[in-house]
């Protein structure tokens, strides 16, 4: 199958300094695509281009076909592509099902007024967002919390949730920004399979993540960056084996231990 995703050539400074330059790859449905570096290798920023937060000085973002490149989120949104962040989004004091509802909001268009006299349609759509919201939550596993405080949840559960509101718009491709950071061994099994069931549904999924023993296990591909630049790029067991991907991990560690002192 062809891609739904294509990255192409993207490149951006900061104050001279090439934080991200000329990286390309792709993502086809179903596949689960990571990208992995060490610390400052441009990880972030590059999500940040793909996602609209940032707009790239080179190259182009292309979704299903169309040229998206620094088009806002809630653009990108609509036309499939969602995201979660590294630091977790979730209204701590709303409960897990109106955090889930807050998932809809990017589909509704014109209908400040509507809600305001809380007209028939705007009351229907509520109904609807409500009906979506717990679906989504028994998808990911919270079915039973749905009308718990979400601060009252474990971290692995509220990563969930988080997931689970990224997927209300239904996205064709989903960017999970260290999904499983944070979380014990039993939590981040759970993430390993909830984002391997999304993936099966058809979904190409983006990922930045730390923990290797996660990224080895569930990427079909895999995608390495260093001080900007991709460095290498495989399936699992094709990376791991690539000296340069070993280099620089290992240098990496000696900048780290030097920095220490
Ligand atoms: N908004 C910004 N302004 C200036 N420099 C930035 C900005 N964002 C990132 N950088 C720099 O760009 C480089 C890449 O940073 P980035 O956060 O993308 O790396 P990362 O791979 O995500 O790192 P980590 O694994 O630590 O999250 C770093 O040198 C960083 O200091």
């Amino acid at each position: 199958m062809s891609e739904l995703l294509s990255i192409e050539g993207l490149g951006i400074s900061f104050g001279g300094v090439k934080a991200v330059h000329d990286v390309s790859f792709k993502v086809k449905p179903g596949e689960i695509v990571s990208v992995i570096g060490p610390n400052g290798a441009g990880k972030t920023t590059l999500f940040n281009m793909i996602s609209g937060i940032y707009r790239p000085e080179t190259g182009r973002v292309v979704l299903n076909g169309e040229d998206v490149t620094g088009m806002e989120p809630h653009l990108l949104a609509r036309r499939g592509m969602s995201r979660t962040f590294q630091n977790l989004q979730i209204f701590q004091s709303m409960t897990v099902l109106e955090n889930a509802i807050t998932g809809y909001h990017l589909q509704e268009s014109g209908s400040v007024l509507a809600d305001l006299f809380n007209l028939p349609a705007s009351r229907r759509r509520a109904r609807e967002a409500e009906a979506g919201a717990r679906r989504l939550l028994e998808r990911v596993g919270l079915e039973r919390a749905a009308e718990r405080e979400a601060g009252n949840l474990s971290y692995g559960s509220l990563k969930r949730l988080e997931i689970a509101r990224a997927l209300a718009l239904g996205p064709k491709v989903l960017l999970l920004d260290e999904p499983a950071a944070g979380c014990n061994a039993v939590e981040t099994e759970e993430i390993d399979h909830l984002i391997a069931e999304v993936a099966a549904s058809g979904v190409a999924i983006l990922l930045v993540e730390h923990d290797m023993k996660m990224v080895m296990r569930i990427s079909n591909h895999i995608v390495v960056l260093d001080h900007g630049e991709k460095i290498a790029e495989g399936d699992p067991a094709t990376v791991s084996r690539n000296p340069a991907v070993i280099a620089a991990y290992l240098g990496a560690e000696a900048e780290a231990e030097h920095a220490d002192g």
